[in-house]
């Protein structure tokens, strides 16, 4: 279902109170994508913990950011410090985590910005779930494929080893599934040099008309 303003509306029967309506506003977001010279787009990094989705997508946000695009990253570990600091790993609580970061996301795009979001987003139902709230092109699901042995091997922050000792629950890739995409927009190799990976990337983004040749 779409708004008068191409917006991709949700299920109405969804909503809590029927008696909510919406409202299309004036400015659209092509007004604002015009305004910009650019897009608005998600690039949806998923992968394991420590495979690289937060240092590609900061580096490719620095590219984008040098070339004058509007660009805005949403990273796991500091969006739980706030929005979803009440949600844990549970199947439950990363579902609800990445519903909101979808509607966020959703929202930016709206405002026509190329957002960049790293989150580990385990499994396939959320992460088309997100690909439904936007319109068609709108969504890259970019693919940081690096094996859980090397992500292993890396454990910047120690996690793998708690969860490996027990002390941490619920540990992606160790107790809790990932499930691969199947067909990702993007499919990166994350052990290549992250200044080869950003190129393929910009690429993606151009063929896509996101932003300018
Ligand atoms: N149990 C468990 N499983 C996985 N990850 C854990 C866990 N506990 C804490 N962390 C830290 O939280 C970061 C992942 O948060 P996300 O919001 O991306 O997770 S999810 O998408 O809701 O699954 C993740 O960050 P990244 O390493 O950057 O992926 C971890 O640092
Ligand atoms: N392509 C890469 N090659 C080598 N090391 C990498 C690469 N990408 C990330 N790293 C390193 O791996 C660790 C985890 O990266 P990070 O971006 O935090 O992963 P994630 O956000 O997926 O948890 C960091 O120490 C980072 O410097």
């Amino acid at each position: 279902m779409a708004a008068p303003d191409g917006t991709v509306l949700q299920d109405s029967s969804l909503l809590k109170d029927e008696n909510v309506v919406w409202h299309p506003h004036a400015v659209t977001r092509a007004d604002r994508e015009k305004q910009h010279g650019h897009r608005g787009a998600v690039l949806w990094f998923t992968g394991l913990s420590g495979s690289g989705k937060s240092t590609v997508a900061g580096a490719l946000e620095q590219a984008l950011h040098a070339q004058g695009i509007s660009t805005y990253l949403l990273d796991g570990d500091n969006v739980r410090h706030g929005l979803c600091r009440d949600l844990g790993f549970t199947d439950d609580d990363r579902r609800e985590n990445i519903r909101r970061v979808g509607e966020v996301a959703k929202l930016m795009v709206d405002a026509g910005q190329v957002v960049l979001t790293a989150f580990i987003s385990p499994h396939r139902a959320e992460r088309d779930m997100v690909r439904d709230l936007l319109e068609e092109g709108q969504f890259i699901e970019v693919f940081v494929d690096t094996p859980l042995a090397i992500c292993e091997a890396r454990d910047p922050k120690g996690l793998y080893k708690k969860a490996r000792a027990g002390e941490l629950k619920n540990f992606t890739g160790i107790d809790s599934e990932y499930q691969p995409p199947e067909t990702p927009d993007v499919h990166l190799d994350g052990e290549q040099l992250v200044t080869y990976l950003v190129p393929q990337l910009l690429d993606v983004m151009r063929q896509r008309a996101i932003i300018n040749p």
